[in-house]
């Protein structure tokens, strides 16, 4: 049962300096990240079932005792690497052209790709100006005894605040990402975070996000992303185009 506090509503305030985008381009801003759709078919059911089994076996292996029984853990490393032999042999990504759903960010990003076992996953969700999103690390991703790694917490929010950086109308790039870890993030309980664009300025837009686990803030970040120059002038050419 989660012991989260709801956290603060604050989706219908605007903040001055931020421009007004519309629900539909927002939308399709984000349709990368969220929502994460049912799978395409059995295929990529498939293989989301087989990145949730590999994530069992990362914390399986990341928890595996060396004072334990050495021919056993000898025996299990063969079968791994059987299976890794296995996998490795079927059809892949790197013999075709991806298509829409591959590179969908919900599906392979390292923080959020329901096929990629590196992602807790992340889940995230879209409310108004507001992202908001959740997760719980394994014990994988332990750096302090107990608690989440500090360059995973910073990984977690550069994907929350990548998301939310369409509150200005436009994706670029993360150019700095500050984040205070006030207190540690724990591990195996829901962490809930909240992102939105605070600043606008031509290509330039500032995000601001929050960490929450149990209620309480743990961590916050601001950081500036950057749409690249080389995508500007494409934008500038379309626009050009349709005019
Ligand atoms: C990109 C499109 C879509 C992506 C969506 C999918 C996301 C995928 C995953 C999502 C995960 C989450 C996302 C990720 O993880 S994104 C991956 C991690 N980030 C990167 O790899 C970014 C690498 N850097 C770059 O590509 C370029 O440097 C960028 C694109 C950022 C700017 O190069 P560009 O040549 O275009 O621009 P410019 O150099 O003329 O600068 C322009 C303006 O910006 C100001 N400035 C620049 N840097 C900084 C800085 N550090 N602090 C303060 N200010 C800075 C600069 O002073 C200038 O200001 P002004 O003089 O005009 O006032």
């Amino acid at each position: 049962m989660s012991t989260i506090e709801p956290l603060p509503d604050k989706s219908s305030e605007a903040s001055p300096g931020v421009p007004e985008v519309p629900a539909d381009v927002l939308a399709e801003l984000r349709s990368t990240w969220t929502p994460r759709p049912a799978p395409d078919g059995p295929g990529r059911a498939a293989r989301h079932r087989l990145a949730e089994a590999a994530r069992r076996l990362v914390e399986a292996v990341k928890l595996a005792d060396a004072e334990g029984d050495a021919d056993a853990l000898q025996s299990v490393a063969d079968d791994v690497s059987d299976l890794a032999a296995r996998i490795a042999a079927l059809p892949s990504l790197r013999d075709r052209e991806p298509n829409l759903a591959d590179l969908q960010l919900h599906e392979r990003s390292p923080l959020v790709g329901a096929a990629n076992p590196l992602a807790p996953p992340m889940e995230l969700e879209a409310d108004g100006p507001v992202i908001r999103a959740h997760a719980v690390f394994n014990a994988a991703y332990e750096g302090p005894l107990g608690r989440v790694h500090g360059g995973y917490v910073a990984a977690a929010f550069d994907e929350v605040m990548g998301v939310a950086q369409s509150g200005s109308g436009r994706l670029g790039m993360t150019a700095y990402l500050t984040v205070r870890m006030k207190r540690s993030t724990p591990l195996h309980e829901r962490v809930d975070y909240e992102a939105e664009v605070t600043r606008v300025e031509g290509r330039k837009a500032w995000v601001t996000a929050r960490s929450y686990a149990g209620g309480v803030l743990v961590a916050d970040a601001e950081g500036l992303f950057v749409r690249p120059r080389a995508l500007v002038l494409q934008d500038e050419a379309r626009a050009a185009g349709e005019a």
